[in-house]
């Protein structure tokens, strides 16, 4: 099935017609066949069933059983023939006759369960075909003939549900005993149900109970290969319907667990792809091993564990949008390679449920969970020393690419020289191996001369159920081709197989691994919860030790919950189809309030997770344009090819915009960090700009200080000169302590002399002005010789800076309010540090 865009080409394709007008205007034998209805098929092949029971070992080896003649049988009496009674699900009284679960060993392989659709899949009614013919020591060979395209007659004729030959009208080959071929089954209708109930579902069945099976496609370019093995939405294939069978299986099998993993690749001009990892650098996917009956390893290959239908076919779908697939003058979407998709099983049974309990999920209270009660206890022969056995086996579902002559396009043509050399080789390989069969010799098989032949080798050379569906082109020109799968038809038939159940006990089996972890792990858990218990702590826990503690616990109990996960059980698989509700959980009360709030908060997130997953499915629903069924196919392929680049664009533009978005994201941490740093400078600087206004405001209070001082000083000298005027500095003098001689002019004499000393004194340090040179007794007292701090005076430069405004006055006769206030000033700092004090 083409996935990726195909690269289109404007001819020689030729869109397909709808079904039904090429079932209406074929040729009249298929034209019969196809209008036939299911339940006509059903009746031609009249079915009959036996029960086949598969044995099981206790060995710790691998165990040969013994080759099983054909599956036998007839019909169940109790085998339900409706299949709304079959269905899953629901409680269908129908499942446990299906799978009986008295005896473990009865419940693996059942072909009674064979013919019935677990699926639910209501799209086929013949669901009774047979096995009369099916044996499992031969390969199971089915034909399916596609519907004719356009009006062409058909050059096939089926005369019965087993033989093809060509029909009367087949100009290429006559319609002689040698071209006649009888097969398995033949298939003409589109309906994909009965072909997979005759041809696949038995395969199935024998891979869930141990064997290893391979059903593969067959034939020509465009024959159907791949709408026989992946099918369309509406038309499932046989792979998923396989899968939804894998599950209903694992539902219907109460006595088993299992273990699923899948993987998915393609062999392409000769080299191995891993489509789940397609984008991985380096070796790739190598086989190794290959010996005589020796298995073959796929190292690099990624296996990836799935535990529900929904997660299988994320798997799928994943592979599938990365094969191989173009355009050529065939087939619109050609696959270029050789498709493998491949599970892995592994299963063993459950163990005594009692002693189970017991090891694995003690409680706080010394009670275990339940929960396992009326299960089965496995029989001894299972018990094997040292640990329980597990079958593994393989599923190999393969889409061969198609035998093509060469194309008009360069590389389809060299793709198609390995494609037809890898089928060539699968065709001497199966020729060698039918011929060694028939005669009895065994001649090589050249199984190394192909990737393809290599990897089938065990499943080739005997060790594998295989089935295999022809795909037949029912046009004229096709006949050849037709002719030419035919053959291989028969000659695979002559292939003799002996399928063996490998069953060991097997300690690197991941089942086993996981279910030692999860006893490891839970009997951890118990250890913890038990010192965890009120009284059972010889000291009380700090706080941060009980967060410790509690997340210990946390972690221990979700890694159980993830391993426990992977197991597949009846009970845990529920309808294999995550898309519908699963049954109510049954509460645990046994479990301790601690694990009960896991689960409660574990289910709340699951829940939160589901919705958001719905919403999601919701909007992408709405986005999907609307498309009339009627549109023809290559209206649909341009709408799709065309979502497909609107996709691509929107994806490179969302791509672009989280680019931008974290390089916005990185500028803006960056303005971010700017804007604090600036931010930090501002208040340093408004620190500043303050500090400087505070400077200014002293300065001009200052300033004004001085000014006040010169009037003061102006004042006081008029006063002086007034006072020496009158001759008043006698009465003065002799009021004074200090015998002043009063002499005119004497004050501004003294005053005169005061300021000489006082620019003297600078550097002298206690000035006294003589008594005698003035009737003011002056004293300076400069004993401070500490300095002050420096004032803003001190700052003011020199010439500004009055030398008299640093005088203090203090009136000792009552001449002064003025001169009061003047003293007032006396502690004002000066510029030289010093407080002078004049007494008058
Ligand atoms: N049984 C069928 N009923 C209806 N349509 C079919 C049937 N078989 C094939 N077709 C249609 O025929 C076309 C070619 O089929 P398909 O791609 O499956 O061929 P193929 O054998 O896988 O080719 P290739 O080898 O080139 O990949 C598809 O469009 C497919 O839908």
């Amino acid at each position: 099935m083409a996935t990726t865009s195909a690269v289109k080409r404007s001819a020689p394709f030729t869109p397909r017609t709808t079904r039904s007008t090429a079932a209406a205007t074929a040729d009249r034998d298929l034209s019969s066949r196809l209008a036939r209805t299911p339940s006509a098929t059903t009746a031609l092949l009249p079915s009959t069933h036996k029960k086949y029971k598969a044995p099981l070992s206790a060995e710790a080896r691998t165990r040969k059983v013994p080759t099983l003649p054909s599956v036998p049988g007839s019909p169940s009496k109790s085998r339900p023939t409706s299949r709304a009674g079959s269905r899953m699900g629901g409680g269908s009284p129908a499942l446990t006759p299906m799978f009986p679960q008295q005896d473990v060993e009865d419940s693996l392989v059942d072909f009674q369960s064979v013919g019935v659709d677990l699926t639910g899949d209501d799209s086929g009614g013949d669901i009774g075909i047979p096995f009369d013919g099916v044996a499992v020591d031969k390969v199971m060979v089915s034909v399916r003939v596609r519907p004719p395209n356009g009006f062409t007659p058909a050059a096939w004729t089926t005369p019965d549900a087993n033989t093809i030959h060509p029909s009367s009208n087949n100009s290429v080959s006559a319609p002689t005993p040698a071209n006649r071929f009888t097969f398995d089954t033949i298939h003409i209708v589109d309906n994909t149900a009965p072909l997979y109930v005759a041809a696949a579902r038995p395969h199935v069945h024998a891979f869930m109970s141990g064997y290893n099976a391979v059903v593969f496609a067959y034939g020509q370019t465009a024959s159907g290969k791949t709408y026989t093995l992946s099918g369309t939405p509406e038309e499932p294939g046989i792979i998923p319907r396989a899968l939804r069978d894998i599950f209903a299986f694992i539902r219907a099998t109460p006595s088993r667990e299992y273990l699923l993993r899948c993987s998915y690749l393609e062999i392409y001009n000769e080299t191995i792809y891993d489509l789940l990892a397609p984008g991985v650098q380096g070796k790739g996917v190598e086989i190794q091993g290959g010996g005589a009956g020796n298995e073959v390893i796929l190292s690099g290959l990624r296996e990836e564990v799935v535990t529900s239908l929904a997660s299988v076919r994320e798997v799928l779908r994943r592979g599938e949008g990365n094969r191989r697939t173009a355009s050529t003058d065939w087939n619109e979407r050609s696959s270029r390679s050789h498709s493998v998709f491949r599970i892995v099983c592994e299963s063993r049974e459950r163990g005594d449920p009692s002693e189970e309990d017991r090891s694995s999920t003690p409680t706080m209270n010394g009670r275990h969970t339940p929960g396992l009660s009326g299960r089965q206890t496995p029989g001894p022969r299972l018990q094997a020393k040292g640990g329980r056995s597990v079958q593994t086996s393989v599923l190999s579902l393969i889409d061969l690419a198609g035998s093509e002559k060469a194309t008009s396009d360069k590389e389809r043509t060299r793709e198609g020289r390995y494609i037809n050399t890898s089928l060539l080789t699968l065709g001497t390989v199966i020729s060698t191996l039918a011929e060694n069969a028939a005669k009895g010799k065994s001649d090589h098989v050249p199984y190394r001369n192909s990737k393809l032949t290599r990897m089938l080798q065990p499943s080739l050379a005997g060790n594998a159920r295989i089935s295999v569906v022809c795909t037949i082109n029912p046009d004229m020109g096709a006949v050849s081709e037709s002719m030419s799968t035919l053959q291989f038809a028969r000659r695979i038939k002559g292939v003799q197989l002996n399928a063996q159940k490998k069953e060991i006990v097997d300690t690197d089996a991941l089942i086993e691994r996981y279910r030692k972890e999860i006893e490891d792990l839970k009997q951890r858990l118990a250890e913890r919860e038990q010192e965890a218990a009120p009284n059972a702590r010889t000291r009380r826990l700090s706080a941060r030790e009980q967060i410790d503690e509690s997340q210990a616990m946390t972690d221990l109990n979700s890694r159980i919950k993830q391993l426990t996960k992977l197991i597949l059980t009846s009970q845990t698989v529920g309808n294999g189809d995550d898309s519908r509700p699963g049954s109510p959980v049954k509460i645990d009360f046994d479990m301790s309030p601690y694990q009960l709030q896991q689960e409660l908060l574990a289910s709340r997130l699951q829940i939160e997770s589901q919705s958001n997953q719905i919403l999601s499915l919701e909007a992408s629903l709405l986005a999907r344009p609307e498309l009339p069924a009627s549109t023809p196919e290559d209206e649909k392929d341009k709408l799709i090819a065309e979502q497909a680049r609107q996709i691509r664009e929107l994806e490179s533009v969302v791509k672009h915009h989280e680019e931008h978005e974290a390089q916005a994201q990185s500028g803006a941490d960056a303005e971010q960090e700017w804007q604090s740093k600036l931010d930090a400078e501002r208040k340093v600087v408004a620190e500043k700009e303050a500090w400087a206004a505070e400077l200014v405001r002293q300065l001009e209070k200052e300033k004004r200080t001085r000014v006040q001082l010169e009037d003061e000083r102006r004042a006081l000298a008029t006063f002086v000169s007034k006072f020496d005027s009158l001759g008043l500095g006698a009465l003065s003098a002799a009021s004074s302590p200090v015998k002043v001689m009063p002499s005119p002019g004497g004050a501004a004499a003294a005053f005169a002399s005061r300021k000489g000393a006082r620019l003297g004194m600078q550097n002298t340090g206690d000035v006294t002005v003589s008594r005698e040179s003035s009737p003011i007794r002056m004293s300076l007292d400069l004993s401070m010789t500490g300095r002050l701090p420096p004032s803003l005076l001190e700052q003011t430069p020199e010439e500004d800076w009055n030398i008299l405004g640093d005088v203090s006055f203090e009136a000792e006769s009552g001449l002064g309010g003025r001169a009061g206030k003047g003293a007032s000033k006396a502690s004002t700092p000066t510029r030289l540090g010093k407080e002078n004090r004049a007494v008058y």
